[in-house]
């Protein structure tokens, strides 16, 4: 059974996107695949993209280049590669966008019990803002939130706490009173350097690393076990 020392009932709550609502996995590997075959490039493997999302479209880009050219993230071929990479990558994901994902088990479930409690929801992702909103149009789950922000809402994204900070400005609600909830270690540190409690699922993506090895308040095995956060 899931557990969490968190003290006090949060006031409100910020959810991650990919890997923790919604299993985009994918839409990622299908924009990706069209993204490599137009420009002459083997395709990559299902599971080495699951280890690379997470930190926004320009890193996964970048990872996925340095992967098939065996070179690093940073090298003169994979950034001379890099504008029309990205130019064919918006192309092909703007065309998926939703097609090749699900919504996870229990996630409705959990943002209705959210809701129930009284709390205002925001959801935080480092996907575009451009690709969160349909995403989350299209998954019925746009209802849910006061607010949505992006990867390109602020100056810098998860795991920077920048992004958190203002999203908890937007909700009205001081970080030690609002509670983050993602998939991953980028979610995790953002919430620790903005002082919020976190709880992480343990199904999204983690970059290849166990999520429970990660420093957080709490775990989850479906966001339908959030309601187990403290009443009062
Ligand atoms: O890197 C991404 O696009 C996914 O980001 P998220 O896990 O913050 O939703
Ligand atoms: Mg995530």
């Amino acid at each position: 059974m899931a557990h969490t020392p968190i003290a006090a009932r949060p006031l409100a709550a910020i959810l991650d996107l990919d890997g923790t609502l919604v299993d985009t996995l994918g839409d990622f590997v299908h924009a990706l695949g069209g993204m490599l075959a137009d420009l002459s490039l083997p395709p990559v493997g299902r599971a080495e993209v699951e280890t690379m999302v997470g930190k926004g479209s320009e890193h996964l880009i970048r990872a996925v280049l340095a992967h098939v050219l065996g070179q690093a993230p940073g090298a003169a071929a994979v950034q001379a590669l890099y504008p029309r990479a990205r130019d064919r990558y918006q192309d092909h994901y703007r065309a998926v966008n939703g097609r090749h994902a699900t919504v996870y088990p229990g996630a409705v479930l959990g943002l209705e019990r959210l809701c129930g409690l009284g709390l205002p929801l925001a959801c935080l992702t480092n996907k575009p803002t451009a690709f969160a909103l349909p995403l989350l149009r299209a998954k019925g789950l746009d209802g849910f939130f006061a607010h949505v922000f992006g990867g390109d809402s602020f100056a810098r994204k998860k795991p920077d706490p920048l992004p958190l900070l203002k999203t908890c400005a937007a909700l009205g609600t001081p970080p030690a009173r609002t509670l983050m909830v993602g998939d991953s270690s980028n979610d995790a540190l953002a919430a620790r350097g903005a002082g919020c409690p976190v709880v992480l699922v343990t199904y999204g993506y983690n970059h290849g690393v166990p999520v429970r090895a990660v420093d957080a308040d709490g775990f989850v095995d479906a966001l339908a076990d959030l309601q187990m956060l403290p009443k009062k």
